[in-house]
């Protein structure tokens, strides 16, 4: 693996609704510079625990730490400016404005925190040539101009990717990025997913297996709110508890 050092960890992660234990006591490193899957059957706890890993939820008990730092109890918009980026459910898309006016404002949101409000033409240009590469590594060159509502479905998942990653996050969070998708853009998202993880670190959600095991250093899988296996695509798969969850299916 790239890097031994965890960015995320989870200690003793719990989440409970009710008397019901969604997230059970899940203990998880995330290593830098990888792309770590979480995988398992329906109702797993996949989600939750993404919700408590991007604080969408609050924990009921255990403590996750972000590059060494405890941020168990901070807000998500903090969370999000220390580099933890969830991306595809919270990211901005404006459908009246074109693909590359959508990139430009998310640029121009991130330069906001470290610039001055006002834009001179220099930095207006630079914007704009940042926003057409943006457009161009997630495959819209051709689309730039077209208002965001006019997109097809893998084309508008495409132009989230490309707002998130103006925020130039180091660990980007993916839930299901393929939901939905079409053969053709489920191939181009696997390839955009493998490029914008060269020198960031990816969590993702996937149900797609065949991508999970082509893109993933890593994987965690989830049953009844459990890790019940952890290694690579070869390892879970051999795995006979994971073969039985997976079997199980929609019970698991
Ligand atoms: N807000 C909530 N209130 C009550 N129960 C919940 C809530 N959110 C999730 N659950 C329950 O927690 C369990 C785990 O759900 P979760 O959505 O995290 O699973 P998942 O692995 O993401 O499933 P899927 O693959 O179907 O999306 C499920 O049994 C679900 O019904």
């Amino acid at each position: 693996m790239p890097d031994s050092a965890p960015i995320i960890e989870a200690r003793g992660l719990t989440r409970a609704f009710g008397g019901f234990i969604a997230v059970k006591n899940v203990n998880l490193k995330v290593r830098g510079g990888t792309i770590h899957a979480l995988i398992g059957p329906n109702g797993a706890g996949k989600s939750t625990l993404f919700n408590l890993l991007t604080k969408f939820l609050s924990p009921s008990g255990g403590s996750i730490f972000f590059k060494g730092r405890d941020v168990t109890h901070m807000a998500p918009a903090d969370i999000a400016l220390l580099g933890l980026v969830r991306s595809f459910q919270i990211s901005s898309v404006f459908p009246h404005l074109s693909a590359h006016e959508n990139v430009r404002v998310a640029l121009q949101a991130r330069e906001c925190e470290t610039f001055a409000f006002w834009k001179s033409n220099r930095t207006l240009r630079r914007l704009n040539d940042e926003a057409s590469n943006l457009l161009e590594s997630v495959g819209l060159a051709d689309r730039s101009q077209t208002r965001a509502s006019e997109l097809s479905y893998g084309r508008k998942r495409a132009l989230e990717l490309a707002t998130t990653l103006a925020l130039d996050p180091e660990v980007l969070l993916l839930d299901e990025p393929m939901a939905g998708m079409g053969t053709e853009d489920i191939g181009r998202t696997a390839n955009l997913i493998r490029s914008v993880g060269n020198g960031r670190t990816i969590l993702m959600v996937e149900h797609n297996l065949g991508v999970v095991a082509d893109l993933s250093d890593a994987i965690t899988v989830l049953r009844r709110g459990e890790i019940i296996a952890e290694g690579t695509y070869a390892e879970v798969s051999a795995d006979s508890e994971v073969r039985k969850a997976y079997l199980g299916g929609a019970h698991g």
